[in-house]
């Protein structure tokens, strides 16, 4: 049995009177990792900040259509955001650790909602960099910058300072493309460990990344969601030739 965590309806969105985002129906289901895939510029970031509203800090972005998380529309006018992106949090492309210690990196979202105790501080810090298959890495260096550990030790910090807040969905946008074979690699294992407790979402350029890591996939064309379903159908059996032709590299 699988649930949707988030149910995406009739959305569009416009970057002014650009539509970059056309009737897009979707849903994304607890504890699974879903795989947006589709050339450059057909709108697999924009979908992807749909989820916790970061297009809204683009100007001139107009959104319509519905977002359920858990059932509760996060486009309504009431929706908290803050709230939103704790329990909706996201990792980038390129690691972006603060220029701080690695402790105060995982620190920092707990210590923002308010908490001061420095022993639950120490705990929460050691949980999420455990989570994030790290801490083994760094235990001896929590307070030497952030900055100074690798491409791929720095993505973990911001996946472990994501976990420290304790959210629901991690979004994923291409958070290996700035990392090595290894450094991937690891990145991939953690996401098959996370899916235990998370809803993923991860945006990838990377087809074999898709289907190593995700469950189900969707594929997008120029602002239109095409085709999306189980990773292993999408890749051996799509019903749409657009789909085929693009996972066998006829374009993008
Ligand atoms: N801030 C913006 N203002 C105007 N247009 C934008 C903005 N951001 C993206 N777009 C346009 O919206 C479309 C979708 O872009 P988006 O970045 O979501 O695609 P993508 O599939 O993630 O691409 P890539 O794989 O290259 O990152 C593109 O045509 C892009 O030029």
């Amino acid at each position: 049995m699988t649930s949707s965590k988030i149910s995406v309806e009739r959305l569009n969105l416009y970057y002014r009177d650009f539509q970059a985002l056309k009737n897009v129906n979707l849903e994304v289901e607890e504890n699974q990792v879903t795989a947006l895939i589709g050339p450059s510029g057909c709108g697999k970031s924009t979908f992807l900040r749909i989820l916790n509203r970061m297009n809204d800090l683009i100007e001139g972005v107009r959104v319509d259509g519905v977002v359920l998380l858990d059932g509760m529309d996060i486009y309504r006018q009431d929706e908290d955001v803050v709230n939103l992106r704790k329990r909706v949090g996201m990792v980038f492309q390129r690691p972006n650790p603060f220029p701080m210690s690695v402790y105060d990196n995982v620190a920092y979202g707990p210590r923002i909602h308010g908490e001061r105790n420095k022993r639950k501080l120490d705990e929460i810090v050691e949980k999420s960099l455990r989570a994030a298959v790290l801490w083994d890495e760094v235990q001896d260096r929590l307070h030497k910058s952030a900055l100074g550990l690798s491409g791929g030790q720095q993505q973990r910090v911001c996946i472990a300072r994501l976990l420290a807040v304790e959210p629901e969905v991690l979004l994923m946008d291409e958070p290996t493309s700035a990392l090595d074979p290894l450094a991937t690699m690891k990145i991939e294992e953690l996401i098959q460990v996370l899916k235990n407790d998370y809803t993923i979402v991860i945006v990838t350029h990377n087809m074999q990344q898709a289907a190593r890591v995700s469950g189900v996939t969707a594929f997008f064309l120029n602002g239109d969601l095409i085709e999306y379903g189980k990773t292993e159908v999408i890749f051996t059996k799509p019903s749409d030739q657009r789909t085929e032709d693009y996972i066998t590299g006829r374009f993008g």
